[in-house]
């Protein structure tokens, strides 16, 4: 799926973000660049503090760059409305959290379908890509539990099949298997590989697991607020 001969899906240029502080800003991303085609899949790595949960945010637009841009699909979302950038948000980008973030008072499927809810009524096709979706990651006989009567591997596999539901062109992880023990862990990193090649996303996740980062084709580590 990886076609680096056509346009990337994610670039990224000269993006820097500091924080204030008591004294002079920290300056967490510096300057950084990245760019990416449809079916990569990236590990950031680094110590604590070194910035990645930053970059996915501004990557997820959560947060604003200070200065540098990104574009996804050839758009610029900074530069969208805060409704048309809620939209974009909603349609291109899916996101998976070590803590999962499920609803707690919705059922399995109807979890999976809040990005369709989120603009509206799901469709047929919504309903059915979201079956399809749980079926993959082998929750068929659960779509109709709530998340507290789940596993933690249960709620991740959850979790990702929400991620996926719009065919997102960017799916972020942030420590997508911290909390899960090995075995669990090498599921679920297969599972998420095998739904991004399918829909031909583009995987960033950030991690401290050396076994996630390796399985993911592509690492850079954050060094100085920049990819290295
Ligand atoms: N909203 C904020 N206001 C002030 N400082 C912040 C804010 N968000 C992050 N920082 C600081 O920016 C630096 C980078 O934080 P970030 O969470 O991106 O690091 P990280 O690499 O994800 O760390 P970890 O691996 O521990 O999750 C840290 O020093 C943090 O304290």
């Amino acid at each position: 799926m990886n076609d680096a001969s056509a346009d990337p899906s994610l670039v990224v240029q000269g993006l820097s973000k500091s924080f204030p502080t008591g004294g002079d800003p920290l300056r967490v991303l510096s300057d950084l660049d990245l760019e990416l085609h449809s079916g990569d899949s990236l590990a950031v790595v680094g110590p604590s503090g070194s910035g990645k949960s930053t970059l996915l945010q501004i990557l997820g637009t959560l947060d604003r760059p200070d200065s540098g841009s990104v574009r996804i699909d050839q758009t610029d979302p900074f530069e969208l409305s805060e409704s048309g950038l809620a939209a974009f948000r909603n349609q291109k980008i899916g996101f998976i959290f070590q803590d999962h973030h499920l609803l707690p008072q919705l059922t399995v499927i109807e979890n999976v379908l809040v990005p369709a809810l989120a603009i509206g009524k799901p469709s047929s096709g919504d309903l059915q890509n979201a079956q399809d979706l749980l079926s993959q990651v082998g929750l068929t006989q659960r779509l109709g539990h709530l998340p507290s009567e789940l596993s933690g591997g249960e709620r991740e596999r959850v979790a990702i099949a929400r991620a996926l539901l719009m065919k997102p062109t960017l799916i972020l992880a942030d420590e997508p298997t911290g909390n899960l023990d090995r075995s669990t862990a090498e599921t679920i990193t297969a599972l998420l590989l095998t739904l991004q090649a399918s829909v031909g996303a583009i995987l960033i996740t950030v991690t401290h697991s050396e076994t996630l980062a390796a399985a993911m084709s592509q690492r850079k580590e954050l060094v100085d607020g920049k990819l290295v």
